[in-house]
């Protein structure tokens, strides 16, 4: 991949095409799409037409601007819109096999919780990790404990080469906290996406690789 990588994920929850629009257009007003990445996050009672028609308008939005856009577990969904790539997790396709399905030029995020894990995903092929719960979070039920700021410093020290991405519970509040990585959102953006895109965006002001 020959852009930096972005610092700021927005992942779709609440009203997924509002967020998106006030989200890229924030990141147009202060010249900082290149700090952005949208991530669709399809419900799970969504069949792949909607899923598929979802994504095809959050890729219409993101693209013109530059803004990434890539699809949480749905590969199928991601290589049929022809979006940027995808995000798995433990339940999702392995990391090797998804970057098979993907192939080469794709941009390909994994979950992970430990340096170990890190480290394996980036040799099975991970472009990034996203790394938590970093902290409390009611979006998503039945998560592990939290692995706090230190938890995710030691992603981060373990895996200096590739992107780190916090997950679960982040505030711009709790930003100073998260050293060195960049940080994926949604219930911070539910109340005011524009308000709070501005204010991560600001926050988050160089991108990631010259961050960490
Ligand atoms: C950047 C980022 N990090 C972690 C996740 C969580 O993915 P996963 O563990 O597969 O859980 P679901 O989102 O699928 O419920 C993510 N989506 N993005
Ligand atoms: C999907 C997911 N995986 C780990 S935490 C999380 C939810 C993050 O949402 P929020 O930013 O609202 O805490
Ligand atoms: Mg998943």
């Amino acid at each position: 991949m020959d852009r930096t990588f972005p610092c700021l994920h927005v992942i779709t929850g609440h009203r997924p095409e509002e967020t998106v629009r006030a989200v890229v257009a924030v990141a147009a007003r202060l010249g900082a799409t290149d700090r952005l990445a949208v991530q669709v996050r399809v419900d799970d009672d969504m069949c792949d037409r909607e899923a598929f028609e979802l994504t095809s308008r959050i890729l219409g939005r993101c693209r013109p601007q530059g803004v990434l856009c890539l699809v949480n577990d749905r590969l199928d969904v991601a290589l049929a819109a022809g979006a940027d790539g995808a995000h798995v997790g433990a339940e999702d396709l392995p990391v090797a096999a998804a970057r098979r399905v993907l192939g080469p030029a794709a941009v390909l995020g994994a979950t992970c919780r430990t340096p170990a894990a890190a480290r394996a995903a980036r040799d099975c092929g991970a472009t990034y990790v996203g790394v938590g719960p970093a902290y409390a979070t009611a979006t998503k039920t039945g998560l592990p404990d939290p692995i706090g700021p230190d938890g995710v410093a030691a992603v981060v020290r373990a895996v200096p080469d590739m992107p780190v991405v916090a997950i679960g519970g982040v505030t711009v509040e709790r930003l100073p906290e998260l050293v060195g990585c960049g940080v994926a959102v949604i219930g911070a953006l539910r109340a005011d996406p524009d308000g709070a895109a501005q204010r991560f965006l600001t926050a988050l002001s160089r991108p990631l690789s010259r961050i960490a």
